[in-house]
């Protein structure tokens, strides 16, 4: 029997976003491609400057003057099955609106700039419920952000809904935005840096969350982040981003049990190691990410690449190539005509 054919909850093709900037036009974004599957995460893994932010700002049609998306395609198929071209959509349309939040939502690293401090996070959560489900009665709104305060593990929320943001600690507040994300159910969740700016323990508690909610509520979850570690605990899938390309993507397990391109193996050497000799230091991926006006020729990490083929890699672009089952680098190392390319 054939498996029924079930499309990704988004898929995202050729994607290029574009800054019209006085220099000149940059690319932030070059050609990204991937899937999310119903109910999985996708980490997108790079350095700053490598593309994640503007990434997941174009999923939500997000992307502001002078940057736009130029070309490629992103597509959502949600509970109804119904493939929507969000690409198609206009960013302050009506149906686009009640995308983000309702089947999309995202958080941020630092939740403070995302609240008001003029109000209380119960009339926050409320505004919100209201703008997705105009028909709810403000008080059944507010039971709903009570709700949803507990779901997010929050002590005594009847209690904390009528408190200020300012009122909370970086956790605490970091757990509300979470709620705040989720009171209309969506079935994705763009999570950018999110753990960034808390401690090591409040990293892990809010990780754990993370999974769990996953679990309990059956979202899928698009999680941006820097640190390799971090995705290690909640990634099934990941795409390394250099430059705003892809340049390796997989099974989580594969990408970093075999990491296949030299800029995902010097990420993976630059993570602090518990066995490493606390005075020895840190292997740092040599130099600096280039801005995307000085994208270099050839392959972009070229110039980083401690493994670089001198009249190769500075001289042509390599395709994604496979090197495992669903897993892919852009890397000539791993072209099968690596030895014909040599000469
Ligand atoms: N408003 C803007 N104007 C011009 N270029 C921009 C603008 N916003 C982003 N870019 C370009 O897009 C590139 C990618 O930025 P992006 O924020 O997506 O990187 P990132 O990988 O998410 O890094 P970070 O973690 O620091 O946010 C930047 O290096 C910059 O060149």
């Amino acid at each position: 029997m054939t498996e029924p054919n079930v499309s990704p909850l988004l898929s995202v093709d050729d994607l290029v976003v574009e800054f019209h900037t006085e220099s000149g036009v940059v690319r932030a974004v070059n050609g990204v491609s991937f899937a999310i599957e119903k109910g999985a995460t996708l980490a997108l893994i790079g350095e700053s400057g490598c593309g994640k932010s503007v990434t997941s700002l174009a999923l939500l049609n997000l992307v502001r003057a002078p940057g736009k998306i130029a070309s490629g395609t992103i597509t959502y198929t949600g509970d109804d099955g119904e493939a929507r071209l969000i690409t198609d959509w206009k960013s302050s349309s009506e149906q686009m609106r009640q995308f983000r939040g309702a089947e999309v939502a995202m958080i941020f690293q630092e939740p403070m700039t995302s609240f008001d401090p003029l109000f209380t996070i119960g009339e926050q959560i409320v505004e919100m419920v209201l703008a997705h489900r105009p028909k709810t009665s403000r008080s059944g709104a507010r039971d709903i952000a009570i709700d949803m305060l507990g779901l997010v593990r929050l002590p005594q929320p009847e209690v904390l809904i009528d408190r200020y943001p300012h009122q909370l600690s970086g956790g605490m507040r970091q757990r509300v935005m979470i709620a705040m994300a989720l009171c209309c159910g969506p079935n994705l969740l763009i999570a950018d840096e999110p753990t960034t700016a808390l401690d090591v323990t409040t990293e892990s508690q809010i990780l754990d969350l993370l999974r769990q909610l996953q679990s309990e509520l059956g979202m899928a979850m698009l999680f941006i982040t820097h640190d390799l570690a971090v995705a290690s605990e909640v990634a099934d899938e990941i795409a390394v981003m250099y430059l705003g390309y892809v340049v390796e993507r997989g099974a989580a397990a594969d990408v970093l049990s075999s990491p296949s391109h030299p800029y995902t193996r010097a990420l993976l050497d630059s993570l602090p190691n518990i066995d490493t000799d606390p005075a020895s230091r840190l292997n740092a991926i040599k130099g600096m990410v280039p801005t995307p006006d000085e994208m270099p020729r050839g392959c972009p990490f070229h110039t980083r690449c401690r493994e670089a083929m001198p009249g190769l890699c500075d001289q042509r672009l390599p395709e994604l190539y496979a090197c495992g089952q669903g897993h892919q680098a852009r890397c000539f190392l791993v072209d099968p005509q690596l030895e014909v390319l040599r000469g």
